[in-house]
């Protein structure tokens, strides 16, 4: 029996459809994976053998990069994270807050920004400013709207080769943004629609769905913002702009907060960091401080 690779891409009851190459191969788990409480996720690499006419068997699961829980998904490449310019308006509040738990899955992220078209002249000119500093932390910015949507020469090489998730707002454009770049998927994106938002505590598996040579989760992804799984330590490192910053902080423990001799704050003072990411840092902090404890 010959061992192959594959990633499973959706999930049927106890049937995994695990990728390999352009085939779909229809595989069960093994037996032992439930009393090891192995549970394959969606993304997941794996070794299966095939046997005949039965359904292959997955006889292991490579170590996953990442894994979240909801929605439950491994080795996630990319968030695409949908800000509308107005209805509802941008809120550079909620960007910072998917950001600051985006960035502790060590994933790419990229921030569209849609309904352009709704938005004022002056509003426009604002949101693009705040948003210059985001691109200049290294974060990919694009804008879309149906009349002036996102080419596929832009999105394809930004979505080959990776499975990304959508999040964002109910409302926003998110099912309008990917149907405008695929009409054909029209029926899925009913479907995505129909997972976003409405329906959230009904379980069901998410699956993943083939955009140019990448994959693209059917579900809202992050909708979860609050910070009970971050420690203190953690959204540290969540904020790009702070990093290097922080070399320079007298104590190398500095939380950035009461902390004398604290370079992040100085770098705020100096206008160097933005005011409104330092604000949002600290109310984060004290988001975790306040939390109850879990014990
Ligand atoms: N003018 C304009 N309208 C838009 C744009 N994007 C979305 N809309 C409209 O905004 C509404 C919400 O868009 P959806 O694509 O359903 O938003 P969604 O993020 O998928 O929303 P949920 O499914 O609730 O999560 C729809 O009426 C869209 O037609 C845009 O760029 N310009
Ligand atoms: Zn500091």
């Amino acid at each position: 029996m010959t061992t192959n690779v594959g990633q499973i891409r959706k999930i049927n009851r106890d049937v995994y459809e695990v990728q390999a190459g352009e085939e779909i191969v229809l595989c069960m788990g093994r037996g032992v994976f439930r009393k090891r409480k192995i549970h394959p996720k969606v993304g997941d690499l794996v070794d299966y053998e095939e046997d005949g006419d039965n359904l292959a068997l997955i006889t292991h699961v490579h170590e996953r990069k990442n894994e979240l829980v909801r929605p439950p998904i491994a080795n996630l490449d990319q968030v695409i994270l949908v800000f509308s310019a107005v209805e509802p308006a941008f809120s550079v509040h909620l960007l910072d807050r998917f950001l600051a738990v985006i960035e502790a899955y060590h994933v790419e992220v990229l921030i569209c920004l849609t309904k352009t078209d709704l938005a004022s002249e002056e509003e426009l000119i604002d949101i693009r400013k705040t948003l210059q500093y985001y691109e200049a932390l290294g974060y990919t910015v694009l804008e879309t709207n149906p009349t002036a949507p996102v080419s596929h020469e832009v999105m394809r090489p930004l979505i080959n080769g990776k499975i990304s998730v959508l999040a964002g707002q109910s409302g926003v454009g998110k099912s309008t943004f990917l149907n405008s770049l695929f009409p054909e998927l029209d029926l899925e994106t009913a479907h995505i629609s129909a997972a976003l938002g409405r329906g959230k505590h009904t379980t069901r598996h998410v699956e993943l769905i083939r955009i140019y040579d990448g994959w693209i989760a059917d579900s809202p992804g992050f909708s979860s913002l609050d910070f009970q799984t971050i420690e203190k330590e953690e959204l540290r490192f969540s904020f790009r702009d702070f990093n290097e910053v922080s070399d320079h902080c007298r104590f190398t423990s500095c939380l950035h907060l009461k902390e004398p001799k604290c370079a992040v704050k100085e770098a705020v003072e100096a206008g160097d960091i933005m005011q409104t990411r330092y604000d949002h840092y600290v109310q984060f902090m004290n988001e975790i401080s306040e939390r109850k404890p879990r014990y």
